[in-house]
């Protein structure tokens, strides 16, 4: 599979939100963040603009829940038009319970972890999810540095999702671009979410083809897809 550039609308100009998801035409997926001022300490957008976006693009939606109590509002991001939901493992009450309703919703169901939160103790949550995401900054905000340490932890998932024979995509967000994005796919990333180095870019859907085009490269050399 090639990777998947996920433009994250973070950065992008939130009032010319419909233009902003047509500039970058061919991505695979639009990353609409959800903040709520608690989980994280931002605030963006909610379910109102998420039901405007389905209608304003034929890009799918990948909305990534950065709210407490996920548990209630995970559903009404798939009724909204959301082809697939992430809430954050930290924040849900009920995990399984919450990722077999996105998936009997119709969507796809991902989980996210913050940096300081280990992979091992939900190794037995995978065959549950369709995609999990690792944070590779502190999630809240666009633009900042990427975490080089949160590469062994890439890594490690991606050996367990080897282990398991799983499906399951892993997405990284945070910090990703020209200069880190390599090295994501050589970990183990195959599904990478860009915000600053989309919309920062002069022509972002260019910045999707040549992110796309580094990622397929590393990934063809790495040793878990080789082994594959
Ligand atoms: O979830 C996020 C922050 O919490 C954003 O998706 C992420 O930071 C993307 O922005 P950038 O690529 O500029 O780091």
């Amino acid at each position: 599979m090639a990777a998947q550039i996920n433009p994250s609308i973070l950065s992008a100009d939130f009032a010319r939100l419909a233009e902003e998801a047509k500039a970058v035409q061919g991505a695979d997926w639009l990353h609409v963040d959800v903040m709520d001022n608690h989980f994280v300490p931002n605030l963006t957008l909610g379910v109102p603009v998420v039901e405007s976006l389905a209608r304003a693009t034929d890009t799918p939606l990948d909305c990534h829940l950065m709210i407490e109590d996920p548990d209630r509002w995970a559903p009404q991001y798939v009724e909204a038009g959301a082809s697939s939901v992430t809430f954050h493992v930290e924040a849900a009450a009920a995990p399984v319970r919450l990722a077999r309703e996105i998936r009997a919703k119709g969507a796809r169901a991902s989980m996210a972890l913050k940096p300081a939160t280990p992979i091992e103790p939900y190794e037995d949550l995978l065959p549950e999810l369709d995609m999990l995401l690792i944070m590779t900054v502190e999630p809240g905000f666009g633009g900042q540095a990427f975490l080089d340490i949160m590469l062994p932890k890439i890594r490690r998932t991606r050996e367990l999702i080897g282990k398991h024979g799983l499906q399951l995509w892993l997405q990284v967000d945070g910090g990703v671009s020209a200069s880190t994005i390599e090295r994501c796919a050589d970990a183990g990333a195959d599904v990478f979410v860009a915000g600053s180095a989309v919309y920062g870019a002069q022509d972002p859907a260019e910045a999707v083809r040549a992110l796309r085009a580094q990622a397929d490269t590393a990934t063809a050399a790495a040793s878990w897809a080789c082994d594959h």
